[in-house]
């Protein structure tokens, strides 16, 4: 486990004081992809860095496993850097060499043997899908490559812990899902325990399952991915909601629902990810003689589950569209809102 208690950055930058990392408090469990969010200046880079101590914290204590990071003197921090491996969001790999020796300068440094290094860098690259590329530069790659680079240089060392920042902030979104499917994969086969920061709401809903809202140096968030979000209870929780969810103005949508469709009963079901709640608008119309109107509606996937609202409209018989609301009620874990009644 990873235990962080009442860790502080301050800078000082003008004669003012910046507290970049604020008393934050964590725990991270071992072999779980936990994400950090937060709107730019929010500390999150700092937090990173400050974990394997490519920032020297001001106070507090950060424990990985046994190891106390913070009180290691540098002899025994390079030790413990091994077991941390760090991917960045510009990738940082040494441009006048080619991937397979990029991949092994962590080994050279490690004083690992040249045989096993080459055993050992087929290998991460037969990992990191970079067959075939071994050979080529940097400049000659894309940035999806770069950052599979990245991962295997990462990992040579066969850390239990890395440490991602914003590290796929500079690709395209196709290229940026290929890389963090290539996270989970690394992430199951090897039981390796990832901190990724992002200011993006896709990377944590996709392979996340908790997540830490940061917001001037604060954490002012945290829990399951699906809890948080899908009850969001900070402002800036709720901003990080609307990039996925979309912005809507609900007030003015529901006026115009209730103004359109004049028959029936309109409700919203608020879904929070349960198995229970799968294939909930079949199930309903086979059981009751009742016909559901999809009017709008947004639901989005964790790794936990989907959450999101749909805005819909009962029609048939008015004991009929009870049964059915109390079926939904009793059965799932869907919530059932009803915005206007039988007219
Ligand atoms: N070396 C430094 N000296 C002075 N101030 C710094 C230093 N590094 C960061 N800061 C300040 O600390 C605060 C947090 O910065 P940090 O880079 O950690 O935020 P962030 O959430 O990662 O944002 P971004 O994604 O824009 O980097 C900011 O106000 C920043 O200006």
């Amino acid at each position: 486990m990873i235990s962080i208690k009442g860790l502080r950055k301050v800078f000082t930058s003008d004669n003012r004081k910046i507290n970049a990392v604020d008393d934050l408090t964590l725990n991270i469990q071992e072999g779980e992809i936990f994400g950090v969010i937060g709107y730019s200046g929010a500390g999150k880079s700092t937090f990173i860095r400050l974990l394997n101590r490519l920032e020297e914290p001001t106070s507090g204590s950060i424990e990985i496993g046994e190891q106390e990071i913070t009180s290691l003197n540098t002899r025994d921090l390079r030790k413990a850097r091994q077991e941390i491996g760090m991917i960045f969001q510009h990738f940082n790999l040494l441009w006048s060499r080619t991937v397979k020796d990029n991949i092994a300068f962590p080994l050279e440094i490690a004083g690992v043997a040249k045989q096993e290094r080459e055993k050992r860098v087929q290998e991460l690259i037969d990992l990191v899908g970079l067959s075939g590329r071994e050979n080529a530069y940097p400049s000659q790659l894309s940035g999806g490559q770069k950052q599979r680079v990245g991962i295997a240089r990462a990992l040579a060392n066969k850390p239990k812990l890395l440490l991602c920042d914003e590290a796929t902030s500079a690709l395209d979104p196709e290229t940026t899902n290929s890389i963090l499917d290539l996270l989970v994969d690394i992430n199951q086969k090897l039981g390796l325990t990832i901190i990724l920061i992002t200011h993006e709401m896709h990377v944590i809903r996709k392979i996340c399952r908790r997540v830490a809202v940061m917001e001037k140096g604060k954490i002012v968030e945290q829990g399951d991915v699906l809890d948080v979000f899908s009850n969001p209870k900070k402002p800036v929780t709720k901003k990080f909601v609307q990039q996925i969810m979309g912005e809507t103005d609900e007030a003015e949508d529901t006026e115009k629902i209730l103004a359109t469709y004049k028959e029936g009963k309109l409700v919203r079901l608020h879904f929070i990810g349960d198995a229970a709640n799968e294939s909930l608008i079949s199930k309903v119309i086979r059981k009751f003689p009742i016909d559901i109107n999809i009017l709008q509606g947004k639901i989005t996937q964790t790794q936990s589950g989907g959450y999101g609202t749909m805005f819909v409209q009962l029609k048939g018989e008015e004991p009929d569209i009870q049964q059915a609301i109390e079926f939904i009620q009793s059965e799932t874990t869907v919530e059932v809102e009803v915005v206007r009644d039988v007219q």
